[in-house]
């Protein structure tokens, strides 16, 4: 695997290295080793995968409040996803920035997405898998989310939006905290 950190404080994008033959590919996905000696962690307590029938389809952006915060190793195992992560640590320098890439069985890259970040992707094709370690468990109680059109997010979504659970349309519009907020976060 190789490493590369991201834009956003703290996210990498982790290449794979595939050894080739003529039956086609094998490719590590998760080292022990490895994601130690880049500082990540080792322990993720959920593994979890969804499928989206529709290109178009957006889900997220979510994250987990304290004490539930996650950090997540997210793929795309078939099909393509516009993958896009938001910074809402304030003490981050990349706080309220967002970032986006494209994930896909074709180019086997993942994400690895630090506590305190929000993550959404937009399907880019139909049929769609996407693969996560969670590294806590799920906290419905301590779920959060940021509407796709927040106009804090700016993200252009490159394919007409077509699928969006109630949920995902019900987020509150996101409100940056103020700086005497700041110091206390
Ligand atoms: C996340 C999660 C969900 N669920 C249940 C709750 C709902 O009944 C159903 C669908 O959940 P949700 O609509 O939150 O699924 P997504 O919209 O794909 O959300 C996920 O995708 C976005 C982009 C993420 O980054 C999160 O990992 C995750 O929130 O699965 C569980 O039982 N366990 C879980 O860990």
């Amino acid at each position: 695997m190789q490493f590369h950190a991201a834009r956003i404080c703290g996210s990498w994008l982790i290449e794979p290295d595939p050894a080739t033959d003529e039956r086609g590919w094998f490719a590590r996905t998760f080292c022990e080793r490895e994601f130690a000696e880049h500082g990540l962690p080792t322990h993720f307590v959920q593994h979890s995968r969804s499928f989206t029938r529709r290109a178009g389809t957006i889900r997220g952006l979510h994250f987990q409040s304290p004490p539930f915060a996650e950090e997540k190793l997210v793929s795309c195992v078939a099909g393509a996803i516009l993958d896009v992560i938001f910074d809402l640590r304030p003490d981050s320098p990349t706080y309220m920035e967002t970032w986006s890439v494209e994930l896909s069985g074709e180019n086997g890259r993942q994400l690895f997405i630090p506590k305190g970040v929000a993550h959404g992707f937009q399907a880019l094709t139909d049929n769609v898998l996407v693969n996560y370690l969670i590294s806590e468990f799920y906290a419905p109680e301590h779920a959060r989310g940021i509407r796709y059109d927040d106009p804090v997010l700016n993200v252009r979504w490159p394919l007409p939006v077509a699928t969006v659970s109630e949920r995902d349309l019900s987020w509150p519009r996101w409100e940056p905290l103020v700086p005497e907020e700041r110091s206390l976060s």
